[in-house]
């Protein structure tokens, strides 16, 4: 269609090429390169006010970019057909008529894209609104609300789902049958981009993580390598001869804390250099174990970075 027909053969979903957005002086997307691909849900993780919403009204034609590209499907979203079904969208609170019911809604929409009436009633079951399909959406809850705002993104059965922030409302119950959803449409092969400033609801749900600060990327790394990457890992020991071993390990680069009594933390090492240690001049271990950084930790670490460099780019460039 763009003549670059080649680039369909490798699958990628959601294609953010050079993506900047501007409102005035400030500047909310800043040049965002990144791919999303099928099978797997990507979290889009960034502190308040980063662009994650920017960037996803971008991908659907809510906000037209200062610059750059968002494609899905290697389209641009006013070249699809039949929008509903090619990405499916849960942005900020859907302007929906009050006096509605959730099933009346549903069904205005559904026959204003050519979507089967069937379909309605499919989309109500999977969100567990069955019980309150036929009520006035004015008296619906938070969590409510929200539930059919995934019906929404979910009636044109699209292979692409765009979820900004879909917890949000959720009671715990919520959050657990969002998750089992998400990750079950990822693995029938659709796209899942969801964001969240809920570090660990990310790390249970997703399996790849984008991550913005300031509308610049900062990672676009599997939630394991993110961790692993950024998070500060340590081993922890509990031994008898605590204070001898942290003797043998101290050196350059190592630091050793002692929370209590017959434990040590230790950054710098690894847990089979410390168990080596004990070994080699005869101390007793109780327990030797690695910790790795939350998710949540690397994240305030890549994060704190992005806000330094803002201000030390900003003092130089204005
Ligand atoms: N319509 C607008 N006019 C002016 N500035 C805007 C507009 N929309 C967003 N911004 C600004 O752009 C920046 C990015 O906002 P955006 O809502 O995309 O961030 P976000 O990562 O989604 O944040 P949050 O987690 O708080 O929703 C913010 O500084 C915001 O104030």
């Amino acid at each position: 269609m763009n003549g670059r027909s080649g680039r369909r053969t490798v699958v990628i979903m959601i294609e953010i090429e050079h993506l900047t957005k501007r409102y005035g002086k400030k500047t909310a997307v800043d040049d965002l390169t990144f791919n999303v691909k099928p099978g797997v849900v990507t979290g889009f993780l960034g502190p308040n006010g980063a662009g994650k919403s920017t960037t996803m009204r971008a991908i659907v034609g809510l906000d037209a970019p200062t610059s750059g590209l968002a494609r899905v499907n290697g389209k641009h979203y006013s070249e699809f057909q039949s929008p509903l079904s090619e990405v499916g969208a849960l942005l900020e609170a859907k302007s929906v008529h009050a006096g509605r019911s959730a099933h009346n809604h549903l069904l205005a929409l559904a026959r204003t894209h050519g979507i089967p009436k069937r379909r309605v009633q499919e989309v109500i079951d999977l969100v567990g609104l069955h019980e309150v399909a036929g009520k006035r959406v004015g008296g619906f809850s938070l969590g409510m609300g929200q539930r059919l705002g995934i019906a929404v993104a979910l009636l044109g059965d699209p292979a692409v789902l765009i979820l900004d922030e879909p917890v949000n409302g959720l009671d715990p119950d919520g959050v657990k049958w969002i998750r089992v959803l998400l990750k079950g449409l990822a693995a029938e092969g659709r796209t899942v981009f969801l964001s969240s400033h809920l570090m660990s609801e990310l790390a249970q749900t997703a399996e790849h993580l984008v991550v913005i600060g300031q509308g610049r990327l900062l990672a676009d790394t599997t939630v394991d390598d993110f961790v692993s990457g950024n998070g500060k890992s340590r081993v922890r020991v509990v031994s008898p001869d605590a204070a001898r071993l942290a003797e043998h390990l101290a050196g350059p680069g190592i630091s050793i804390a002692s929370p209590e009594k017959g434990v040590l933390e230790v950054s710098g090492t690894e847990a089979a250099v410390v168990g080596q240690t004990a070994a080699a001049h005869g101390l007793v271990l109780h327990e030797l174990r690695t910790d790795r950084g939350s998710l949540e930790d690397a994240f305030m670490q890549l994060t704190a970075d992005a806000v330094e460099y803002r201000q030390t780019t900003e003092g130089a460039t204005r």
